[in-house]
């Protein structure tokens, strides 16, 4: 007989009303290929060199040798079995499931020459970025400044006699800093420094440095570099983050990073402009583009561990249930909590949704790449406004998801082989990197005050004109004109509330009267840099209304979420969509009721005895939420089983697919014991060095008495 936990996930596995095989290819499509990654995953599960049973217990020298491992070894998969360069990046980006440097030589470094490098150094540096004949990091943070990239103090000066560029660290707090594969691996790092010509200052430019020789690795004369240190939680242990100073590093001209800005050699330098002021970010938009469906993927894997374990969790046996009723005395399962599913659910269709949100990023990315490889600028704002939004929202949702589902576990949640720490504490500095999010939020406040600017300046003379204009992350302008009456009329039934129309109407005039709150500040004399705090109520805003229109397109006919779905899968999908925006609209109602967007209930009647008017507005919205949750409950396992994750991806012991966890804590509790506190003669040795002496001490103070329970 299986054991109840397997039969609890069993049963919930068969109450999907969908097919979570289906499903999986709908959540893949446009962004992997399902075959490939199963493929893949076989392959990388099955080779020794990618076991994870000892990870937690390795120091940090370890960590870092089994990440330099993992890189060699998966260059040997590689040639072994011919994977392409698709196939390499899915095993290193998302299923070798700790970061390790090779991903920055693939995120940051060949990116980074891919977007900013004119022709000739792209013929020249990409060969060897993609054969992996150097390996890059890419080196902006300086120990003193971060987000303020414009105040970076590395200067790369232009010496007219030689045609070089000198890079030089000329204080404590320009040492660079945080550089991922910076510690140990990197041979070649993309600088940013200042550039300097003839003593002008022209500001932060990118340059490639080689760091380390090519016959032995030691650093070349005048790099100066090392390893930061230690992380919180011990997370990305396998990540060596460097440091390096520049003593009057000499690199050719030709190293500087010149598809947009140049030095030409003429009249002792001569600067060349790039056409747009902010064509630099694209190395910075690729990478963020990137971040929002790893991120959803990681939460995934989060949410998977979580809802499974929820399921076999039994505790309580329903008080109200009498002697001779079916499951008296029965504990109940933790999930069917209220207060557990509604801190788990928002996890799971928020995973969904970024997923979703990551492919429509994906998209608006290429579509920009094309039109800049024309030298057209159009899409770039867009794609910088969509890309900071999104990255700034999703990080902070993950990184809160990943928490909240791991503390909804209790006490085993804490477990290091849970697995869901592990994952919190990998994804927690995604908030601030690529851009710290608070910094992210001011620029997407920024962008929204443009946008409803312009809306408002040409709404009143041309109103066709100004909606022709909106685009994808100001559409929720569009709620303004033609000017709305309001409050709105809210539904007074459960069912009304579920309309995908309504909740977005409602979101979108949130966005927009969050904007025009702050315009309105700005009106009345307050400064920007002021206003910080207001710009991340602003953001919010204003990415909920983005991902409601995206996500209401999605589950349209031919959407991302519908493409490839059958009637079943559409309508469980369409339960997430509408989960996630009553859910949004149930957390904005503070905005709401400020700006009068909807009518404040009646006052409630202080007497305890007099019964609750259900029929009141909010109640029904509380009561729709908790419906669709309901709706919901039966679908958890399909939906989690849909993201399609082997149990050696999950590295868990309590969200195996076969859901017996007790069995595997307990195994895996004695199998590493050895490594977990010593062997049983260091054991002995650790207690006549010091838990006998204390033993001694207590029973000699009690007079010996102790001897008698021996
Ligand atoms: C794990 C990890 C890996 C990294 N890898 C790399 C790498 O490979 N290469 C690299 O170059 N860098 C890397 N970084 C650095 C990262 O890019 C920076 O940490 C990030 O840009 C934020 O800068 P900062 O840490 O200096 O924070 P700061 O800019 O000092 O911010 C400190 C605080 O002040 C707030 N703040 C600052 N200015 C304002 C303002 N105007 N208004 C309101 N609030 C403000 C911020 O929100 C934050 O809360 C990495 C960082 C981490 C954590």
């Amino acid at each position: 007989m299986a054991p109840q936990s397997t039969l609890d996930i069993q049963a919930a596995r068969q109450r999907a009303s969908f097919d979570p095989d289906v499903l999986h290819r709908v959540l893949l499509a446009g962004s992997k290929d399902p075959d490939m990654r199963k493929r893949v995953a076989q392959l990388i599960s099955a080779s020794p060199a990618f076991d994870k049973t000892s990870k937690a217990y390795l120091s940090r020298p370890k960590q870092i040798e089994r990440g330099l491992k993992a890189a060699r070894d998966l260059f040997q998969a590689v040639d072994e079995h011919d994977l392409d360069y698709i196939e390499y990046l899915e095993a290193l980006v998302s299923l070798i499931d700790d970061p390790i440097g090779l991903n920055l030589h693939e995120i940051a470094f060949t990116p980074v020459i891919q977007a900013q490098g004119s022709d000739e150094q792209q013929a020249e540096w990409l060969p060897l970025c993609y054969n992996h004949a150097i390996i890059g990091c890419y080196l902006q943070t300086e120990l003193g400044h971060g987000s303020n990239v414009q105040q970076l103090e590395t200067t790369a000066t232009y010496d007219t006699k030689k045609d070089e560029f000198v890079i030089h660290s000329p204080t404590i707090s320009a040492t660079k800093w945080w550089i991922g594969a910076l510690g140990i691996l990197s041979t070649h790092g993309v600088v940013q420094a200042r550039l300097f010509i003839g003593g002008k200052d022209y500001g932060p430019h990118l340059f490639i440095v080689q760091l380390r020789s090519m016959k032995d690795h030691s650093l070349l004369p005048g790099i100066e570099a090392g390893e930061i240190g230690p992380k919180v939680h011990g997370a990305m242990s396998a990540l060596d983050n460097g440091w390096a100073r520049f003593n009057n590093v000499r690199i050719p001209r030709k190293q500087m990073l010149s598809r947009f800005a140049q030095v030409e050699p003429s009249n002792g330098g001569t600067y060349v402009k790039p056409p747009h002021s902010k064509l630099s970010y694209g190395g910075m938009i690729f990478i963020r583009s990137q971040m929002i469906g790893n991120l959803s993927w990681r939460l995934a894997k989060a949410v998977t561990i979580s809802v499974r374990y929820l399921h076999m969790r039994r505790q309580f046996a329903d008080p109200e249930l009498k002697p001779g009723e079916e499951q008296h005395g029965v504990e109940k399962q933790v999930i069917s909590y209220p207060a557990v599913y509604m801190r788990v659910i928002p996890q799971l269709v928020n995973t969904i949704v970024f997923m979703t949100a990551g492919k429509d990023m994906a998209n608006l990315y290429h579509a920009m790449s094309a039109e800049l490889a024309g030298g057209n600028t159009n899409l770039l704002a867009e794609t910088h406004a969509v890309s900071s939004g999104l990255k700034t929202y999703v990080s902070s949702a993950v990184v809160e998801g990943c928490e909240t589902v791991r503390r909804a576990m209790g006490g085993h949640g804490f477990l290091a082989s849970t697995g869901v720490g592990r994952i919190y504490a990998t994804e927690l500095p995604s908030a601030t990197y690529e851009g710290d999010n608070y910094i992210l939020n001011l620029q997407v406040a920024r962008a929204a005050l443009k946008s409803f600017k312009a809306f408002v300046g040409s709404a009143s003379s041309d109103p066709k004109d100004a909606l022709k204009n909106l685009t994808a992350s100001s559409a929720y302008l569009a709620s303004l004109a033609p000017p709305p009456k309001l409050p709105l009329s809210a539904p007074t039934a459960v069912k009304d509330w579920q309309s995908l129309s309504l909740l977005q109407r409602l979101l979108d005039l949130r966005a927009a009267l969050t904007v025009g709150r702050l315009a309105s500040l700005l009106a009345s004399g307050r400064k920007f840099g002021e206003m910080s705090w207001e710009c991340v109520q602003v953001s919010e805003a204003v990415v909920e209304a983005f991902l409601a229109g995206r996500m209401v397109e999605a589950i349209g006919k031919g959407g991302l979420l519908t493409d490839g779905a059958g009637e079943r899968e559409k309508a469980v999908l369409e339960k997430v969509v509408t989960f996630f925006l009553l859910h949004r609209v149930s957390h904005a109602l503070p905005s709401l009721l400020e700006f009068g967007i909807l009518a404040p209930s009646p006052p409630l009647s202080l007497s305890s005895s007099t019964p609750l008017k259900q029929d009141a507005p909010l109640e029904q919205l509380r009561l729709s939420l908790d419906s669709v949750a309901r709706e919901l409950l039966p679908e958890l396992v399909g939906l989690t089983d849909a993201f399609g994750f082997s149990d050696w991806e999950l590295d868990t012991t309590v969200g195996n697919h076969d859901g017996a966890a007790y069995e595997r804590m307990l195994e895996k509790a004695k199998a590493d014991e050895e490594q977990n506190i010593g062997s049983k003669a260091e054991q002995q040795r650790m207690y006549r060095e010091y838990i006998r002496p204390i033993l001694e001490r207590g029973r000699k103070l009690t007079g010996g008495g102790g001897d008698a329970k021996l």
